[in-house]
C-alpha cells in the first residue's frame, strides 16, 4: 500500500510522531526547502522534553508557546497526491501520471494559444504573461511552485491582475481553464498584505459579539458541497504555510466539526448558501467582516435554484455593500439576464471573457448519436465494450454517464454493475456519505463508471475522466456545456458522446451551433433538426434562447450602453498572450463584422 507524506502527516495531528511515521515523501514532493523532514532547511517543530509527541505529556507554558508559534509550520501538508497513488494501486498497471508536455501540471499550454478574449469596463488593469510579474508574496509563490503550475493560464492571466487591483470583476471562461486559482490567489495575497489590519478588526469583533462567532474575511460560494469541498482543498494548498486559514461549511455533514473548524479561526469560509444561511441565524458566522466575496458558478448560483438564497446573503445579512467590498463572479456560462441580476451585487465591475462565452473547449471531441429511449442501454454497452476492447494503453480512463433523475441514476448503476461494469452512482437523494464514497470509488478507479445527475455537472475536477456520456441530455445548452466540461480540463484532451432522439428537440440548434463553433461534425440530421426546430417545430425556446438574437455564446451585456461607467472601454484579442487587436469588435463565428451588436 503506497502511502503519501500528507498521509502520514495527518496521522500526526495528534502530537508530533514525524521521526516515527513520516519516513516516505512522494519523488515530486522532494524539492529543496520544501517541508521535507529529512531536508536541511525543515522548520523542525519543538517538542516538550523529548516527549515525542504522544500528546499525553504536560506541556510547560513555554512549550505551549513554542508550539503556537509553530502552528504554521505544522499544518497538515495538502499537496496531497494520494489520488494519484490510490490509482496506481488500484489500477494495478504502469499508470504514468502526465505532467505535461510544458511541466505545467500537466496542462498544455499550446491548447490555449490564439483563445479570443474580451475584457470591458472602465481603466482594465493590464493582464500579465508570468505569475513573477505579479507580486503575490513569497509564500503564495512557493506554494504556485508546489503546484507545478509553470506559467497562468489565459483567465488567470487577466483575472488575477483585475482582482488584485481590488477591481470588481465578472469573469467568464472554459470549463477546466483554472477558473479556481483566478480567484483564489487574489484573496489569499489581499489577506496577507493587509493581515495587521484584518487581524486588528477581527480582535474588535471578537470582543464584539464573542470568539465563536467566526468573523470570515473572503467568502467563497459555491453550489453543491462535493464542489465546495473541492475549492476548499485546492485553496488549503494555495495558503500553505501563508498564515490564511482556509474552512469550509456544507450541508449534509454533521455541524459539530464544521463549527470546531470555525471556532480556530476562519479568513477565507468557502460554503454552499444553505448551510451559511443556517450559520448566520444561529450566529455562528458573520459577514461583517467580508472584504472579498466570490460567487462560483455564478450563473447557476443566481439562477431560479438559488438566487433568494444568495441575495438573503449578499443583501439581507451584515455584509457589506458592493463597493465596500470586492466582489468576482465566475462561471464557464453566464446568460444575459444572470448578468443582469448579478450586476445588483457588483460596483463598476469588469467583464471578462477568456474564450467565447458559454462554449465547450476545443479540447473536448464532441459527438452525437440519434438513439431512441428505448435503446439506449443497449447502446451505452456497445460503447463501453469498445471502450474495453480498445484499452487505455496502462491509463486510468474514467467514464462519466449524466442521466435525469435520480432514479434513472439509481437504476442505470445497478444495470451496469450486473452487466460487469464497476459503476457507482452519485445525486442529491443520496446522503452525504454516499456521495462522498461515490466519489471516491471513482476517482480511484475501483468504479470506473459514475451515473450522475446534474449535481456533478458542474466544477468537479476529477482528473483521468476520460468520456463523457449525455445519456440523457440536458434541457439547458448551459448544462451541457458544464457536463461535457468534466472531461478535456486543463489542456487535454477528452471525449463527449450525447444521445439524441426526438425528446431532445429543443437541444437541436443550441447542440448544432455549440458543436458548430468548437469545429467538431456536426451530422447532416442534427442540422435538419435544428432547422425544423426554427420553424416551430419544438423550438429553441426556453432557456436556450437566453442568449439572445440566435447568437450562441454571450457578451457583456452593458455592451448596449444603458449601463455604463464613464471610460468604459472594450479589447478583444487572440491571447497567445499578445493582444491581436484591441477595441475592435470581437465576431462571433458564422456572424458578419457589424452584427455584432457593439457600438
Ligand atoms: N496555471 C496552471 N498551471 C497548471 N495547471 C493549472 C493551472 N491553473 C489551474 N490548473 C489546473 O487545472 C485544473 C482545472 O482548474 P479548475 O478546476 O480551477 O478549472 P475551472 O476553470 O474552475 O473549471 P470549471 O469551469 O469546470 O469549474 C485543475 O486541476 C488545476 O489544478
Amino acid at each position: 500500500m503506497t502511502m503519501s507524506w500528507a498521509d502520514s502527516v495527518e496521522d500526526s495531528n495528534h502530537g508530533w510522531s514525524r521521526s516515527t511515521r513520516a519516513s516516505y515523501v512522494p519523488p515530486p514532493l522532494r524539492t529543496k526547502g520544501f517541508a521535507d523532514p529529512h531536508s536541511p532547511s525543515y522548520d523542525r517543530p519543538s517538542r516538550g522534553g523529548g516527549g515525542g509527541g504522544g500528546g499525553g505529556g504536560r506541556r510547560s507554558r513555554g512549550n505551549r508557546r513554542r508550539a503556537a508559534a509553530n502552528r504554521e509550520s505544522r499544518e497538515p501538508n495538502p499537496f496531497d497526491l494520494s489520488d494519484k497513488f490510490a490509482e496506481l494501486v488500484v489500477a494495478n498497471e504502469e499508470v504514468v501520471v502526465d505532467e505535461g508536455r510544458n511541466g505545467g501540471g500537466g496542462i498544455n499550454f499550446d491548447a490555449y494559444e490564439d483563445i479570443p478574449v474580451e475584457v470591458s469596463g472602465a481603466e482594465v488593469p493590464p493582464a500579465v504573461k508570468a505569475f513573477a510579474e505579479i507580486d503575490l508574496g513569497e509564500a503564495l509563490n512557493l506554494n504556485i511552485g508546489r503546484c507545478k503550475y509553470v506559467r497562468p493560464t489565459p483567465v488567470q492571466r487577466h483575472a488575477i491582475p483585475i482582482a488584485i487591483a481590488g477591481r470588481d470583476l465578472m469573469a467568464c471562461a472554459q470549463t477546466g481553464s483554472g477558473k479556481t486559482a483566478a480567484f483564489c490567489f487574489p484573496i489569499i495575497c489581499g489577506i496577507m498584505k493587509n493581515r495587521s489590519s484584518f487581524r486588528a478588526k477581527g480582535a474588535v469583533a471578537a470582543a464584539r459579539w464573542g470568539r465563536n462567532v467566526a468573523c470570515p474575511i473572503a467568502l467563497i460560494l459555491s453550489p453543491t458541497r462535493e464542489l465546495s469541498c473541492q475549492i476548499h482543498e485546492e485553496a488549503k494548498k494555495f495558503a500553505y504555510q501563508t498564515g490564511v486559514r482556509v474552512a469550509v461549511a456544507y450541508g449534509g455533514a454533521p455541524m459539530g466539526h464544521q463549527l470546531r473548524e470555525l471556532e480556530k479561526g476562519v479568513d477565507i469560509l468557502v460554503a454552499t448558501p444553505g448551510r451559511l444561511v443556517d450559520l448566520i441565524e444561529r450566529a455562528r458566522v458573520s459577514l461583517k467582516m467580508i472584504n472579498y466575496l466570490t460567487l462560483d458558478e455564478a450563473d447557476r448560483m443566481l439562477d431560479m435554484g438559488f438566487e433568494p438564497q444568495i441575495r438573503k446573503i449578499v443583501e439581507q445579512m451584515d455584509m457589506p455593500p458592493p463597493g465596500a467590498r470586492q466582489t468576482m463572479l465566475f462561471s464557464a456560462t453566464f446568460p444575459t439576464e444572470i448578468q443582469r441580476l448579478a450586476s445588483d451585487f457588483l460596483s463598476n465591475y469588469i467583464f471578462l471573457a477568456v474564450g467565447r462565452v458559454g462554449s465547450s473547449t476545443d479540447l473536448i471531441e464532441q459527438r452525437v448519436e440519434f438513439v431512441e429511449e428505448m435503446d439506449k442501454r443497449a447502446y451505452l454497452m456497445d460503447l463501453l465494450h469498445s471502450h474495453r476492447e480498445r484499452g487505455n494503453h496502462g491509463k486510468l480512463a474514467l467514464t462519466l454517464v449524466f442521466v435525469e433523475t435520480k432514479r434513472g441514476a439509481d437504476a442505470l448503476e445497478h444495470w451496469l454493475s450486473v452487466n460487469g461494469f464497476p459503476a457507482t452512482a452519485i445525486h442529491g437523494d443520496k446522503v452525504q456519505m454516499e456521495r462522498e464514497k461515490a466519489l471516491r470509488l471513482f476517482k480511484s478507479g475501483v468504479a470506473p463508471i459514475l451515473v450522475a445527475t446534474d449535481v456533478a455537472a458542474r466544477g468537479l475536477d476529477i482528473p483521468h475522466v476520460a468520456h463523457v456520456i449525455n445519456f440523457d441530455l440536458p434541457k439547458d445548452i448551459d448544462d451541457y456545456v458544464h457536463r461535457i466540461g468534466r472531461t478535456g480540463r486543463a489542456g487535454k484532451c477528452g471525449l463527449a458522446t450525447a444521445f439524441f432522439n426526438e425528446g431532445n428537440l429543443s437541444m437541436a440548434k443550441p447542440l448544432a451551433e455549440l458543436m458548430q463553433e468548437a469545429n467538431q461534425e456536426v451530422p447532416p440530421w442534427l442540422t435538419q433538426y435544428a432547422q425544423r426546430s426554427l420553424y416551430g417545430g419544438g423550438g429553441s425556446g426556453g432557456r436556450n434562447r437566453r442568449h439572445g438574437g440566435g447568437r450562441f455564446g454571450g457578451f457583456d451585456y452593458r455592451r448596449d450602453g444603458s449601463s455604463r461607467g464613464g471610460n468604459y472601454t472594450t479589447s478583444s484579442y487572440y491571447d497567445s498572450g499578445y493582444p491581436a487587436y484591441a477595441s475592435v469588435p470581437f465576431v462571433y463565428a458564422n456572424e458578419p463584422v457589424g452584427a455584432s451588436g457593439w457600438d
